[in-house]
């Protein structure tokens, strides 16, 4: 099988770079691989798209979940199959599609599966914009604190790696005092007043936020949590249970909603997906059912 491999050399901040090597020839074991190595997210979308349009039969993406959002837009609803080996700093698609952490490990898995054929089809999300423009994504999309945490977090130069964002959370904190949302959810109207507002493909952003922690990839359904807004120490408290990782971190202002379509009408929101900047609401957010082929691993 031959395969197109995309690294993103800058993803963790070079951290698993040393690894390569050893991630590549596991790769080469049982698969053809053509390795694209790549400066920007513009030069992997051009550079995966030609080895597609080349006759590449799968994209294997080395990094993590901003590499992965990069694949998804260079796939642009191509039916090839698709394999994550985690490198980056968060790692949140590859940890729900299943693939061991490491590295190596996860080379080994997709390898095995691609070659094989054992794969499997799981969800992604869709966004769409009112001029009809659509962006595809695979975890979370965050608005309101989390997408400004991401924000603030990303343009932060110290600390290096995954505490910046918890720097991030507190310096955002004070700002934040909840706002309404305008939604409709598979078509019934509400207001969501929330702090916190996440629509999930899978469970967790940023590492270890579980903000949808029963979302399920490969249901058909996409999550949306709400969360606040409440008294400043509540938000307080319940960002912080959040932030430490705790899997379920719900108080009584937490609201759950389990939708196939959801309208934001809002307009101007920070809004993140996959740890990345999208464009603002207002947006109609689908589940894109089996939309993305993945090995199956596990
Ligand atoms: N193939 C690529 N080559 C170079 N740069 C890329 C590529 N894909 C994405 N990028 C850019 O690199 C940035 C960092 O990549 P990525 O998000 O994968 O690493 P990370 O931030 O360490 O991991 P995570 O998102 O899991 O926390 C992305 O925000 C994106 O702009």
């Amino acid at each position: 099988m031959n395969v197109a491999v995309v690294v993103n050399p800058s993803a963790a901040s070079g951290r698993f770079r040393h690894r390569l090597p050893q991630v590549l020839s596991t790769l080469e074991r049982r698969l053809r691989i053509e390795v694209l190595t790549t400066r920007s997210s513009a030069d992997a979308v051009a550079a995966c798209e030609r080895a597609l349009d080349g006759g590449a039969q799968a994209l294997v993406a080395i990094g993590g979940d901003g590499t992965f959002h990069t694949a998804l837009h260079a796939l642009d609803g191509r039916d090839v199959p698709f394999a994550l080996i985690p490198a980056g700093t968060c790692n949140d698609m590859a940890d729900a599609l299943g693939l061991p952490a490491d590295p190596v490990a996860a080379a080994a898995a997709a390898a095995e599966s691609l070659a094989d054929g054992n794969v499997q089809q799981v969800d992604l999300a869709e966004v769409v914009y009112p001029d009809g423009r659509t962006l595809r994504f695979g975890t979370v999309l965050a608005i309101g604190y989390a997408a400004s945490v991401a924000d603030r977090g990303g343009r932060l130069k110290w600390p290096a790696g995954p505490r910046r964002y918890d720097v991030a959370a507190l310096l955002e904190l004070p700002r934040f005092r909840g706002r309404v949302y305008d939604v409709t959810l598979d078509g019934v109207a509400a207001q969501l007043p929330a702090v916190l507002f996440s629509v999930g493909n899978t469970g967790r952003c940023g590492g270890k936020l579980h903000v949808c922690p029963d979302a399920d990839i490969a249901d058909g359904y996409l999550d949306v949590t709400t969360q606040g807004p409440n008294s400043l120490p509540a938000t307080l408290g319940s960002t912080m249970r959040l932030f430490s990782g705790v899997r379920s971190a719900t108080d009584t202002s937490t609201r759950r909603f389990r939708v196939r379509e959801i309208h934001v009408a809002s307009a101007g929101h920070v809004t993140f997906a996959d740890g990345e900047p999208l464009p603002p609401p207002p947006f109609t957010v689908h589940c894109a059912a089996g939309a993305l082929t993945v090995p199956k691993v596990g």
